[in-house]
């Protein structure tokens, strides 16, 4: 039986993990649990949920740790310090308003989100920070960085293609993070992704529009995430590559965040700022 006690004792930042019964919620709680930097002091899953008023190491298949799963956001949001949130779209505009006003950190690591939940987001985040990457590992915001110089070095004769991979039951597409490594493309080229971003192609496209910037997605199996970004010149290939085998990585980005934010003013943040990549 695994063991699921809480590592930290005394005073440390408390947090709580939206999403508890999710891939990345298991990750997160077992990471926390063994930290000493930090303390789990909740954990959330929608209404209705199987996991709901039990104890979260014993839903996990292991030893109680004496932290109920709870549906009731406002009260085991008050108790946190910070909230680790990847969830879905609607349920983590709604932590947003939530944990803004208990004034804790949200790190938030849930992709799809549309121009309407950003707007929410950033509402919430006059009243406290807010940390959102659509990637939390060092590898991937390392490579938004190579991304960015060279597709400033290299002219638009480089036509350049995001290619990603992930495990059959992702919901969205293109990944949070190949939208941020087309961003970091575009803004190497004095940019927005919205001006050269190419629709999903199918059927008679055309020749490719110069200078646009294309995503391919491909879903199966358990892969954990993999990201190209291809730059295609004439005569030769330049391709930039991050694979993920372990959703260890993106867990502890988010543990880092939060504990970056303890001290920070209200605002939007994201991994670049925690890393000190900015
Ligand atoms: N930024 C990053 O580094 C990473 C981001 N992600 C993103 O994180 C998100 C989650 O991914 P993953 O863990 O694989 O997905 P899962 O589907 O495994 O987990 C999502 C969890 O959130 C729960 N949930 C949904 N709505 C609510 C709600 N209202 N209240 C509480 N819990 C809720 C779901 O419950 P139920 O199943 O019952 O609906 C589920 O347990 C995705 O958007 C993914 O793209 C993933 C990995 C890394
Ligand atoms: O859903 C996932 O699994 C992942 N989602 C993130 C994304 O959309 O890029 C990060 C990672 O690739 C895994």
């Amino acid at each position: 039986m695994s063991d699921f006690q809480q590592t930290a004792t005394g005073d440390l930042p408390g947090i709580v993990v939206t999403g508890a019964s999710g891939r990345m919620g298991q990750m997160l709680i077992r990471l926390i649990l063994d930290s000493d930097q930090a303390r789990l002091v909740g954990a959330l899953e929608r209404p209705g949920h199987a996991w709901i008023g039990r104890d979260l190491g014993e839903a996990m298949g292991g030893a109680a740790c004496g932290v109920p799963v709870s549906d009731d956001a406002v009260a085991v949001i008050a108790q946190a310090q910070a909230v680790i949130d990847f969830t879905a779209p609607a349920a983590t505009v709604a932590f947003a308003e939530l944990t803004a006003q208990a004034r804790a950190v949200h790190v938030i690591g849930t992709t799809g989100l549309e121009p309407a939940d950003l707007a929410r987001l950033a509402a919430a985040a006059r009243h406290a920070p807010i940390i959102r990457a659509g990637n939390m590992s060092l590898g991937v915001n390392l490579l938004v960085g190579l991304t960015r110089k060279v597709a400033a070095a290299l002219g638009e004769d480089w036509d350049i293609e995001v290619v990603e991979a992930h495990h059959r039951m992702k919901v969205d597409a293109p990944s949070g993070t190949a939208l941020m490594l087309g961003e970091a493309a575009a803004e190497g080229r004095g940019a927005q992704l919205a001006d050269l971003r190419t629709p999903a192609r199918e059927g008679i496209t055309g020749a490719r529009t110069a200078g646009s910037i294309g995503f391919s997605a491909i879903r199966g199996g358990d892969i954990v995430g993999e990201h190209d970004v291809i730059f295609a010149g004439t005569g030769e290939r330049l391709i930039l590559r991050h694979v993920a085998t372990d959703r260890a990585i993106f867990a502890r980005g988010a543990i880092r965040a939060a504990l970056w934010g303890q001290d920070k003013g209200p605002g939007e943040y994201d991994m670049a700022d925690v890393l000190g990549l900015s």
